[in-house]
């Protein structure tokens, strides 16, 4: 047993998805594509000091299910401490990178000797079967710009990625449910879905990928009128902004945001997936 460890993992702002269920939760997920980002979230997991978990996020102790899940998994009775860069419930995948960071970080600590696609795949089961989200942790493994061609963890999906990096703005306006959206009806989805995943894989570009997402945004009925506003006013100074899946968030490449008259947060597309510090 060790006192502790770290892990970061990026967070992730998807750009369009389809959702794919299956009984087995390591097996349901999405298919999609977005970001990964050089802001997200560090986890340090020790054991704790009695047989209860306890989870804290920026200081607040909080509910996060599937990081729970992925302690009872691995059998280990720890105290997770998280900081983010990035706001919850926005579309950033934070309970993803939670549960990721989570897995990795515990593994070490409590040495499961489990391999990086083993951990992948409980933090993926998990965050789906809590329907807080059902590619964030398959993305966020993989770093970059990751394109989800098939659903599932690492023994089921297949990835690829828009080899490209670009500097990203965000506003975020408030939060969307993941849970809400992904217990409805979620058909709708699966076909603009589609289309937009056709895009991508037809032009693997950045400029197919924004565009795709704000179309995805538009059919899918998710787009918020402050969300159309914001992206409006980045077209107007010729910039590519989109709306993040799923949460009142808004995301543009380069400095579109700042050139529209906005005060965004800053960062870049993540070179690699989550690691151990
Ligand atoms: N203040 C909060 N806002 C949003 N989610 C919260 C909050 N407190 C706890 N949670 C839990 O955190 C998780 C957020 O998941 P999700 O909406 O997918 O966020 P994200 O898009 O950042 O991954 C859910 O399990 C939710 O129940
Ligand atoms: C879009 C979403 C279903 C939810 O993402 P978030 O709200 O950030 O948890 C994501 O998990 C995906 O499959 O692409």
């Amino acid at each position: 047993m060790r006192d502790e460890a770290t892990a970061f993992v990026p967070g992730h702002i998807t750009g369009f998805f389809s959702a794919h269920s299956h009984d087995d939760p390591t097996k349901a997920g999405s298919r999609g594509a977005g970001l990964t980002l050089t802001d997200g979230v560090e986890v340090r997991v020790e054991p704790a000091s009695a047989s209860e978990s306890t989870v804290v996020l920026d200081g607040e102790e909080i509910e996060i299910e599937p990081v729970e899940t992925v302690l009872e998994t691995l059998d280990a009775p720890a105290r997770v401490e998280a900081e983010s860069d990035l706001p919850l419930g926005a579309g950033f995948g934070i309970s993803g990178a939670m549960a990721l960071g989570t897995a990795l970080a515990t593994n070490r600590v409590f040495q499961r000797q489990l391999s990086t696609n083993e951990l992948v795949t409980i933090a993926h089961g998990a965050e789906v079967q809590a329907g807080t989200g059902l590619g964030d942790v398959v993305a966020q493994a993989h770093g970059g710009i990751p394109i989800r061609l098939e659903p599932g963890g690492p023994q089921d999906n297949k990835l690829d990625s828009i080899p490209a990096r670009a500097r990203v703005e965000y506003v975020s306006f408030g939060e969307l449910s993941t849970t809400e959206v992904l217990s409805g009806d979620t058909d709708q989805l699966t076909e603009a879905g589609r289309t937009a995943l056709s895009r991508v894989v037809e032009e693997p570009t950045l400029l197919s990928f924004m565009y795709a997402s704000r179309l995805f945004a538009r059919e899918t009925g998710l787009l918020t009128d402050r969300v159309a506003e914001t992206i409006a006013d980045v077209a107007d100074e010729d910039g590519q902004a989109s709306m993040a899946m799923l949460g009142e968030t808004v995301f543009a490449l380069g400095t579109g945001l700042s050139d529209a008259g906005y005060d965004p947060s800053v960062c870049a597309t993540h070179p690699a997936g989550g690691v151990l510090k």
